[in-house]
């Protein structure tokens, strides 16, 4: 439909048709010249305006909305209409609007997904129309290079929301684009709508998704399947991002999907990632290396344990056996910390667990909770991962402080409404000495007339610079390997003193990591091989950026 070179993009579009393709659309920056030959004249106010004042003026609009939704909203309408205007926007105010277009407002956008619903963007794929998904794929006629995908049975910490699910694959490649760099029309959403057990949603009559109880795991497993056979037929090179599965399917999926196509799952990997980078600069910060460190987990699901067999993985790189790295690591969900003899665990929780004749003594009621871990292994670090607010008590975190000089206390469940504790709680009940990081942003804390920042501990700090990397180098799958390499610059990036980089700086650092994951691909015959320069020229010209080019009619 429309050409692109360096300077021009040709399209058959004109008129109101040109004005509707948000790809496309300039607004009121399209020059008389541009007016002349594309039938635009009278369809826009007579000023032309430069991308610099639209942004202007697109601030003043964005400022004046009284609530975080209705600045989402009015963002969300902005990429439907003009999304070099609104990444040209995102990146002039990313850390003030991160939040806006990703956790914690995207949580309140999937949860009112079907009231909010304006225009069609991205991919519903609904199980009674799974004889058609190559018909639907076909109907994106762009090629495409990135996908999120999810089936909105987990999404953040507020469970089930049926197709609302798509706010976040929408969230999650806006920030692709913004801060990786992949050009928006490569990127594509998709809703596999397998229905939902969400009562709410069920017997909502605006709900816009397959009205019906989700489906069984047979039905479930062949359904994916037929997409990811179909998305292979139609782009057998993009990367795949699984989000926000429960955790019964993510780790199935993933094991099943990761050496068939570049693909991973954000939650249990990204998340993964960016919160081992996290412990390695807090773990410097405290003056005690890593694999001499014990952690307990609040939330034994697919992230905790992703993120448990990270931390395992760089233990081991540094030269403890997996056995004596798994004995350091304390897994606790609502039954207590998981042992050898619980019935019905997760295989990936299986290789998790304690020796129960290990841990008798350690509690007087029914199970060993994490109180009581926190008084007999005495953790360095406890890391909250349970979806569940409020659960890291007073009481928890003055005992973290009488044991360590710096408890490192991170409580990651998203949105912020589900988090563990607050920063200002855990920074004022350790006396300001915890070493904190949340995965919603959150204000600095001020106490004792000291400022406390804290650091966002989200995959946004690792899936951008994982995909371009991917992309760049053309890797076929993502190793651990690769997992690592992103970790390892990511940990390096953080300032001394400090546990993230700063968000002003995640576009630099993103590129880092592009290149350490392009490399360590390459390094395992898992890319073509190539000069360092030029891989590097390639992660460059990846880069799109949020600028207009002149638009001409092309004449086939
Ligand atoms: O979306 C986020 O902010 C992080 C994430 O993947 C999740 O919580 O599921
Ligand atoms: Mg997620």
């Amino acid at each position: 439909m429309s050409e692109v070179d360096s300077n021009c993009i040709h399209t058959v579009l004109t008129g109101r048709t040109l004005l509707e393709n948000s790809l496309l659309n300039k607004d009121t920056a399209f020059s008389m010249e541009e007016r002349s030959e594309l039938e635009l004249h009278g369809l826009l106010p007579p000023r032309v305006e430069t991308l610099e004042e639209q942004c202007r003026r697109a601030y003043k609009s964005f400022s004046v909305k009284p609530t975080p939704i209705l600045k989402h909203i009015y963002l969300r309408q902005l990429q439907d209409t003009n999304e070099t205007l609104y990444y040209a926007l995102i990146q002039r105010h990313l850390e003030e609007m991160l939040p806006i277009i990703y956790t914690p407002v995207v949580g309140q956008a999937c949860q009112r997904f079907s009231d909010l619903y304006r225009r069609p963007r991205g991919l519903y794929i609904s199980y009674p129309e799974r004889d058609r998904i190559d018909a639907m794929l076909a109907n994106f006629k762009r090629n495409i290079e990135v996908i999120v995908v999810t089936d909105g049975e987990r999404v953040l910490g507020l469970g089930d929301q049926g197709i609302g699910g798509m706010g976040i694959c929408i969230g999650k490649l806006s920030l692709y684009t913004a801060v990786g760099g992949i050009a928006p029309n490569k990127t594509l959403p998709i809703t596999l709508d397998c229905g939902t057990n969400n009562q709410q949603l069920l017997d909502d009559p605006a709900y816009l998704g397959w009205r019906h109880k989700r489906i069984d795991d047979e039905e479930y497993y062949a359904f994916v399947d037929s997409f990811i056979q179909a998305l292979k037929r139609r782009w057998p090179k993009a990367l795949l991002q699984f989000e926000d599965f429960a955790i019964h399917h993510a780790t199935p999926l993933l094991d099943k999907y990761r050496s068939e196509l570049c693909s991973f799952n954000d939650d249990i990997q990204g998340t993964a990632a960016v919160a081992a980078s996290t412990l390695l600069a807090a773990a410097r910060t405290a003056g005690k290396p890593l694999e001499e460190m014990k952690i307990a987990f609040l939330g034994a699901g697919s992230s905790g344990c992703g993120i448990a067999g990270q931390i395992i993985r760089l233990m081991v790189e540094r030269g403890q056996t997996e056995e004596e790295a798994q004995k350091r690591i304390y897994m606790v969900d609502r039954f207590g910390l998981l042992n050898d003899e619980m019935e019905g665990l997760y295989p990936f929780q299986q290789k998790l667990t304690h020796k129960k004749s290990e841990i008798e003594g350690w509690s007087n009621t029914d199970g060993v909770f994490m109180m009581d871990v926190i008084r007999h292994a005495k953790p360095d670090a406890i890391i909250g991962v349970s979806g569940q607010p409020g659960l890291f008590t007073k009481e928890i975190i003055e005992q973290m402080a009488e044991n360590h000089k710096q408890p490192i206390i991170f409580a990651l469940s998203n949105p912020s409404s589900q988090i563990e504790a607050t920063p200002e709680q855990i920074v004022s009940w350790s006396g300001g000495r915890a070493l904190v990081a949340t995965g919603s942003p959150f204000d600095p804390v001020e106490f004792n007339g000291k400022v406390y920042p804290v650091a966002q501990c989200n995959n946004i700090y690792i899936f951008p610079g994982l995909g371009l990397g991917a992309l760049a180098c053309g890797a076929e799958q993502v190793s651990d390997g690769m997992l690592n390499a992103a970790v390892e610059t990511l940990a390096i990036s953080a300032p001394e003193g400090t546990l993230l980089p700063p968000m002003n700086d995640i576009k630099r650092v993103t590129g880092e990591i592009a290149r350490a994951v392009a490399l360590q691909a390459q390094k395992e015959g898992l890319a073509p091989e190539c000069e360092v320069s030029v891989l590097e020229e390639r992660i460059r010209q990846q880069i799109w950026k949020p600028e207009y080019r002149r638009v001409r009619v092309a004449y086939c």
